[in-house]
């Protein structure tokens, strides 16, 4: 059974290697929490170079075959080439590392999987079927991307704010946690008339 955990990647080193869809869906999402991404492929897909243009500071495309001189000093690999082979050297290489490698093509090998996810701000809502179907992912996803829409992103802001300031207060512990309970029964609309 897999343990979920939430990972602080800001301006960590991630080497990510192939240059596909795959392996440009896993750099999107790793650059968006500020890590310092190397990329090696022997071929990049076009998306890849406007990836290098917006994240500037933080990406470095190298175009080359796997070589485990990549894997040097680390935080977390992937392992997105489009040959098993080469992804299992990968694999291999990181397990006498002790470096986190995920493997897109072999569950078995995959020392973390990543599962899919709706953020709306600082709320995350991931979900995985272990590797098993991850389309199935992807369709539960989409329902949970209607049920909570972007507003959420202000709402759960709002919900920060309160929560500080009834902390605040010297109210007991238990009318706090009532307090910050029952507040849910309200929209952000209400919320905000009510502040
Ligand atoms: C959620 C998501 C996140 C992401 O990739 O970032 C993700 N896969 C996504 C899409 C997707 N993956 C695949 C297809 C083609 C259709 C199909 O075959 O079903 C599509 C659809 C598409 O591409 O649109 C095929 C596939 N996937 C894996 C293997 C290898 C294997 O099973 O061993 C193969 C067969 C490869 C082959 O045979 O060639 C393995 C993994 N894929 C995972 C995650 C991990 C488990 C997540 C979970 O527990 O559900 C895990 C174990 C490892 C990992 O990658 O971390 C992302 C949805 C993005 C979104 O939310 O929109
Ligand atoms: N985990 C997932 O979510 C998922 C989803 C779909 C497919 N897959 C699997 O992911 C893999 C990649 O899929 P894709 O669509 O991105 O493939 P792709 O063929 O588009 O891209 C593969 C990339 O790997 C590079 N490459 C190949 N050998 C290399 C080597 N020795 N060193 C460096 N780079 C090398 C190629 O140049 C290419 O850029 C496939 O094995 C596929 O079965 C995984």
């Amino acid at each position: 059974m897999y343990y979920p955990i939430m990972i602080e990647l800001d301006h960590k080193k991630v080497v990510v290697f192939g240059g596909g869809r795959v392996a440009y869906r896993k750099c999107e999402a790793i650059l968006k929490c500020g890590a310092k991404v190397s990329i090696i492929s022997k071929e990049f897909i076009e998306d890849f170079y406007l990836l290098e243009k917006k994240y500037s500071d933080f990406c470095i495309l190298i175009k080359d075959k796997y070589q485990q001189e990549y894997i040097h000093d680390c935080y977390l690999v992937v392992a997105a080439t489009s040959s098993n082979q080469t992804n299992q050297e990968i694999s291999q290489c990181c397990k006498q590392r002790k470096i986190l490698c995920n493997v897109v093509n072999s569950l078995e090998k995959c020392d973390y999987i990543v599962p899919s996810m709706v953020r709306r701000g600082d709320l995350l809502i991931s979900v995985s079927t272990s590797g098993k179907s991850p389309f199935l992912s992807q369709k539960i996803k989409k329902e949970l991307e209607k049920k909570y829409p972007q507003e959420y992103e202000e709402y759960l802001n709002f919900l920060g704010q309160i929560r500080n300031k009834v902390l605040q207060t010297n109210k007991t512990q238990e009318e706090k946690r009532k307090i910050l309970k029952e507040i849910l029964n309200f929209s952000l609309e209400e919320l905000k008339e009510w502040m």
